[in-house]
């Protein structure tokens, strides 16, 4: 569904490599790799937002449609979730639904100020969701959340996936226990100019625990 062959980025200094990989229906990538690495750096090249890299170089964006969460909500703060719902193409009750799909049910008319952090994310997430999208971009989903709100939005974010199986999503996360519940495939980027070091299909619970042991022994060996 989608073909990355993104033949570098920088700014001043080279920060992204030649990226070359593929996306299928269903995939759900979880993004691991060290921090300021070039993680978002990637997932804003997928999305198209970073405009000097070229079209062609992710094949098959333009068929699809994307939801991307940010690390921020970014919601238009003077309009109501309702409302942000709507300028993102869904109905009124459509944005109504996709918002009680997120545990938001009856707070189409808040501002996005009146939410606390992990209400906003939610939020956001819905937004992502009144797109209808076909790929999920997800930059840091959990972060700054506490355990117990990570936790419910891990949980959250399975079942959308489960329910709509044949939606990509590529999550961008610095925990290798996100991946273990989101993720069907692992891509570690490391190196500068930064590459895809792995590109792995998590088919059993053993080649996940390896995957794992890998990740850990380099956290281990860069602290
Ligand atoms: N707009 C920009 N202008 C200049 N440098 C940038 C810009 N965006 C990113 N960079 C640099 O590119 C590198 C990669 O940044 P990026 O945010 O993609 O890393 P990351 O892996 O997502 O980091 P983290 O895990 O800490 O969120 C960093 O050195 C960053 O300073």
């Amino acid at each position: 569904m989608l073909e990355l062959r993104i033949a570098g980025r920088d700014f001043g200094q080279p920060v992204l490599g030649e990226i070359f990989a593929t996306v299928e229906k269903g995939d759900r990538i979880c993004l691991l790799g060290p921090s300021g690495i070039g993680k978002t750096t990637l997932l804003n090249a997928i999305a198209g937002l970073d405009k000097t890299i070229p079209q062609e170089a992710v094949i098959g964006r333009d068929k699809l449609r994307v939801g991307y969460l940010f690390q921020e909500h970014r919601l238009l703060p003077w309009r109501t979730l309702s409302a942000n719902l709507q300028l993102a193409g869904a109905t009124p009750q459509e944005a109504e639904n996709h918002l009680a799909s997120v545990g938001l049910k009856g707070y189409g008319h808040y501002l996005p100020d009146q939410l606390s952090l992990g209400m906003a994310r939610r939020a956001a997430l819905a937004r992502c969701l009144a797109v209808k999208p076909d790929l999920l971009l997800l930059d840091e989903p959990f972060a700054s959340l506490d355990p117990v709100m990570a936790g419910e939005l891990k949980t959250l974010i399975a079942g959308i996936l489960d329910a709509n199986p044949s939606m990509a999503m590529i999550c961008v996360t610095h925990d290798g226990g996100d991946a273990e519940i989101l993720a069907n495939r692992l891509w570690y980027l490391d190196g500068k100019p930064a590459r895809l070091q792995w590109d792995d299909v998590v088919g059993e619970a053993g080649l996940i625990d390896g995957l794992l042991g890998r990740l850990r022994r380099l956290e281990l060996a860069d602290s």
